[in-house]
């Protein structure tokens, strides 16, 4: 069976006091929910030492937003797989529809980053999902079957031991539009059928969680369906009280 998993994106937002402020009541808030599922946080990487500092008892992963598709060298700016890994990170998110549509991340770079992430023994949590457009010309399983399918495709087994995807509709994002717990049901089968088509022990294993507006008023609603082992939480997950009912919705 698997275990559940609540996982927040705090994107580009925080200052060290705030972040301070919610890694600790994350902390205290975290011992009810130890074995019951598993939590995780994606700060900004500015702040993962101090996220880090507070939360290295273990009962809270933490990791970056994004790596780079370079190991390593005159790449300014940017973050390899190995710092993150060195940073004590567990979790690399990578093809978040942000990435993709406001810095044009391609599948290609998709696939090499979560290559990275496997290769590195660490979690790729792969982002997909379709925007409102596609999802209106009735496109969404299409555009979320290629953007899982390269991956399956382009990358050997034993760097997906631990992958897990995210399923988040970029109309859902940020908007307090959500699927409904039907919608996201529907999405999460069909991905875990593709899972099945390419190795049906990984189908078994690997946690597909849904993203896109979920809040403590509306989780518990969303994790019924059979397919959905979680959420990517955004704006919600920088509360503490909010991002803790989530997770209890899903333990
Ligand atoms: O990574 C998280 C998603 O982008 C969802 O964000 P949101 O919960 O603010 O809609």
């Amino acid at each position: 069976m698997r275990k559940q998993l609540v996982a927040g994106n705090w994107k580009m937002n925080g200052s060290r006091e705030s972040v301070a402020a919610l890694t600790e009541g994350l902390k205290s808030g975290a011992a009810e929910l130890a074995g019951k599922v598993d939590v995780a946080v994606f700060p900004s990487s500015i702040f993962v030492q101090r996220v880090a500092d507070t939360l290295s008892s273990g009962e809270i992963a933490w990791g970056v937003q994004n790596i780079c598709t370079e190991e390593k060298g005159a790449f300014t700016g940017e973050i390899s797989i190995s710092m993150a890994k060195d940073f004590g990170c567990e979790m690399i998110l990578v093809g978040h529809s942000e990435r993709r549509s406001l810095y044009g991340e391609t599948d290609a770079e998709v696939v090499t980053k979560v290559r990275h992430a496997g290769k590195a023994g660490l979690i790729p949590v792969l982002c997909v999902g379709e925007t409102l457009e596609e999802r209106e010309a009735d496109k969404t399983m299409e555009v979320v079957a290629r953007q899982v399918q390269v991956v399956l495709n382009e990358i050997q087994s034993e760097y997906l031991e631990k992958l897990v995807i995210a399923y988040e509709p970029v109309w859902a994002i940020g908007t307090g539009l959500t699927a409904s717990p039907e919608q996201a049901q529907e999405v999460h089968a069909a991905i875990r059928q593709l899972l099945t088509e390419h190795d049906a022990d990984m189908a078994a294993r690997t946690r597909i969680l849904y993203g896109g507006s979920v809040k403590g008023s509306n989780a518990a609603e969303i994790f019924t369906g059979a397919d959905v082992d979680g959420g990517l939480v955004g704006g919600a997950s920088l509360d503490v009280q909010d991002f803790l009912t989530i997770c209890r919705a899903a333990s």
